[in-house]
């Protein structure tokens, strides 16, 4: 055996499927559902509720600009889209298929390490333990699990997770959302436009605190417009469950839900996967790696289990750099200059490297250039639904940008030029004298490139 990849969601798939089709003998191991989190919790069906959601509030803005609309939501037809299409009702036997096709063993079991390139595997089939010994490398692409705060009263009650959420037939009238962050965020906007009652409790004192201000203010409003009702900066303290639902007592009051979604990060389990028997601290949350995604000699990790991890296409980027490493085929490695990420909500938010805040930590010469998307040509074109802006970070010094955010209709397509500025440090001037489409969204790019101090 060369190679055993543990843990087969968008990471581990693809670097077992492209080491297997590379010819080297590689064996995967999963024990839940080959492709991860994002085919069937996560991405995928999440944006097609996103869909579903977004056509019902495009629907509602014809009045006024294109006649009368009158809009029923019905859940159902999201619900089968996201069987039938998505998750084959969360089978993964293509997925298997595909992998074994392309050369590799499969194992559907349990995995952790038992020394350095050694893992021993617990079939989910009740066969014994088997061992396998790697003769090139282990490759660890665990990914994560939803985790809950240590709130009183929480773990004795049926709450919700994005899994049971993405698995919802019936929506109920009433839901409170612990966490709003991207999927507290996300799901917010969902529910509340299929009709749910919706209450988000924040604990940090706004929304994706993890974005500019100015994002958390957009994405505030456009809750509130959907009927969300946001706390921020308030602590749960205590939750407790019967047959009318969920309580939660939290500083800012009593709040009731007749379900309750727990959207408040997520935890690896490095220990029990057994980096302790590589020489690798058990108690690690998430694993260092180098540029070439090696924790340790011969162990390699992708995805959300390292440092980098938290969306699809980081695992994806770390996954192809890991196999041409253990293929000796050289390229470029890991930077994490440029790293794009888009909160699908509407307006969707997108942001790329650095934000103001983290720009003056790393004590850069920062200046700031914003510019108001809804009052652009095109923004005031498009009137209902124009709210967002674009922000840009610069590092004075070196005259480039070094993070911005787009947000707005379409913010996450916009966002790939600022993408593409950030990762191939595009001069300030030569960026300035771009030509931009006219009326496009994206020609706000300029006015906020003008309006930096
Ligand atoms: C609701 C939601 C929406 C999201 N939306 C987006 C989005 O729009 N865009 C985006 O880029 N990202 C999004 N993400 C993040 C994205 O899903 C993850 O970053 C991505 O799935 C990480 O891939 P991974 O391969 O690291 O891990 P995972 O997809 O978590 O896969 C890890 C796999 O390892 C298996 N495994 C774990 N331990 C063992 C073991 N001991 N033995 C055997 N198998 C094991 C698991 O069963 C799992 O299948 C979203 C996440 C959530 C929760
Ligand atoms: N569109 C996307 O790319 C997308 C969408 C959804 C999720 N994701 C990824 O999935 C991962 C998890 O997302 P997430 O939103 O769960 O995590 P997160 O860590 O980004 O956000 C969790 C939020 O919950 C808040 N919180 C924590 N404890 C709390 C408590 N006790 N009460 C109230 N609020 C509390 C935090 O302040 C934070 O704002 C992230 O890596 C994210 O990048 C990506």
């Amino acid at each position: 055996m060369d190679v055993v990849v543990l843990g087969l969601g968008v990471g581990g798939e693809e670097v077992a499927g492209r080491l297997a089709a590379a010819g080297l003998s590689v064996v995967g191991v999963e024990r839940r559902l080959v492709g991860g989190e994002c085919p069937y919790y996560a991405c995928v069906p999440t944006k097609m509720m996103v869909r579903a959601a977004d056509l019902l509030a495009e629907a509602r803005r014809v009045d006024g600009m294109a006649g009368h609309a009158d809009v029923r939501p019905d859940w159902t037809p999201v619900a089968h889209r996201i069987r039938a299409e998505a998750t084959d009702n969360w089978n993964d036997q293509v997925a298997v298929d595909r992998l074994v096709g392309k050369g590799a063993r499969f194992v559907r079991g349990d995995g952790r390490l038992v020394g350095p390139k050694r893992v021993a595997v617990t079939p989910a089939d009740g066969s014994g333990e088997r061992v396998y010994d790697a003769g090139t490398a282990v490759v660890l692409g665990a990914g994560t699990d939803p985790a809950a705060p240590p709130v009183p009263g929480l773990a004795d009650t049926p709450y919700w997770t994005n899994r049971q959420a993405v698995e919802v037939t019936e929506l109920p009238a009433s839901l409170l959302i612990l966490g709003g962050g991207p999927i507290g965020c996300e799901f917010a906007q969902i529910f509340a436009r299929f009709g749910v009652r919706v209450t988000v409790l924040e604990a940090a004192d706004r929304l994706l605190p993890g974005e500019e201000p100015e994002s958390s203010a957009l994405v505030a409003q456009a809750l509130s417009d959907d009927g969300v009702e946001v706390r921020a900066g308030a602590k749960v303290e205590h939750v407790t469950y019967d047959w009318r639902g969920f309580t939660a007592r939290t500083s800012a009051g009593e709040l009731t839900g007749g379900r309750l979604l727990v959207a408040t990060g997520r935890r690896t389990s490095l220990d029990a996967l057994g980096i302790g028997a590589a020489g690798l601290d058990p108690a690690s949350r998430l694993l260092p790696v180098d540029d070439h995604m090696r924790a340790t000699d011969g162990l390699y990790a992708v995805g959300d289990v390292t440092e980098h991890g938290g969306y699809t296409h980081m695992a994806m980027y770390q996954a192809d750099i890991a196999v041409r490493d253990i293929l000796g085929e050289g390229g470029f490695t890991a930077d994490y200059r440029a790293v794009p990420r888009v909160t699908f909500t509407d307006p969707e938010i997108g942001g790329v490297g650095l934000t103001e805040a983290q720009a003056h930590a790393a004590g850069l010469d920062v200046r700031v250039g914003t510019a108001d998307l809804a009052a652009s040509a095109r923004g005031w074109i498009h009137k209902a639904g124009n709210a967002g802006l674009i922000k840009l970070v610069a590092d004075h010094d070196r005259g480039v940008l070094v993070g911005a955010t787009s947000a707005g209709p379409c913010g996450g397509e916009v966002l790939a030029a600022l993408t593409l500025a950030v990762h191939a440090e595009v001069p300030l001037d030569r960026l300035a004298s771009m030509i931009t489409a006219y009326p496009t969204f994206h020609r706000t790019i300029p006015t906020a490139l003008a309006a930096l101090g």
